[in-house]
């Protein structure tokens, strides 16, 4: 059994890394998902009310909202699967969360890229462009849920800074187990 938890700032390559997954058939559970979910119940369109539907569950069930809901669907993969990937973790409380639940069958990924690359892949050159939130502001909010802190505890660190390929090579190493932590 195997775990594989990814972090990192928007644009850094976290759906890159969940689409490799998904192409090798291992099960990808995205904190995305529990909130669509969530929005779903709450009879609001994920598409409008995403982000306030993620405030109001740490509101209401504190910062470990979203990862005691992602638990279940960790279990559900794990069956079909010895690997399963959570996509897109976002504070230090929700890793020690998830070691809490599987122990050193846990690895979080870091995944990094400078903010310009990030911003130039993302396509949002923010201050030209005021229909959309910029990358500085959506970089501050991540930070303010606590994912400086996730960065900093993870087992292993992937620059994504070189081409897509190299990348999904990279990534494909460590499903497979060759990327030492
Ligand atoms: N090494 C790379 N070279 C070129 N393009 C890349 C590379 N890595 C990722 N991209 C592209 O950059 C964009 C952002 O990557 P991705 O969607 O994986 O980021 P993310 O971390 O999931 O961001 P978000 O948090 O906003 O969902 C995508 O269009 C992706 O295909």
């Amino acid at each position: 059994m195997r775990v594989i938890g990814t972090v990192g700032l928007p644009g850094s390559g976290k759906g890159e890394a969940a689409a490799v997954a998904r192409e090798k058939g291992i099960p990808v559970v995205t904190m995305g998902d529990v909130i669509r979910r969530e929005c779903r119940e709450r009879g609001l369109d994920p598409a409008d009310h995403h982000g306030e539907v993620a405030q109001a569950l740490r509101e209401e069930d504190g910062p470990l909202a979203i990862a005691e809901r992602s638990l279940p669907l960790i279990e559900e993969g794990l069956e079909e699967s010895e690997l399963v990937l959570v996509d897109g973790l976002r504070s230090g409380a929700e890793v020690e969360r998830f070691e809490e639940a599987f122990g050193e069958a846990f690895t979080l990924v870091a995944i990094e890229a400078p903010f310009d690359v990030r911003e130039e892949r993302l396509g949002t050159r923010g201050r030209d462009n005021p229909e959309t939130e910029d990358l500085e502001t959506r970089d501050e909010r991540e930070l303010g849920f606590g994912m400086g802190e996730a960065i900093e505890r993870a087992d292993v660190t992937i620059e994504n800074t070189d081409s897509l390929e190299a990348f999904r090579e990279r990534i494909e190493g460590l499903f497979a187990g060759r990327v030492e932590r």
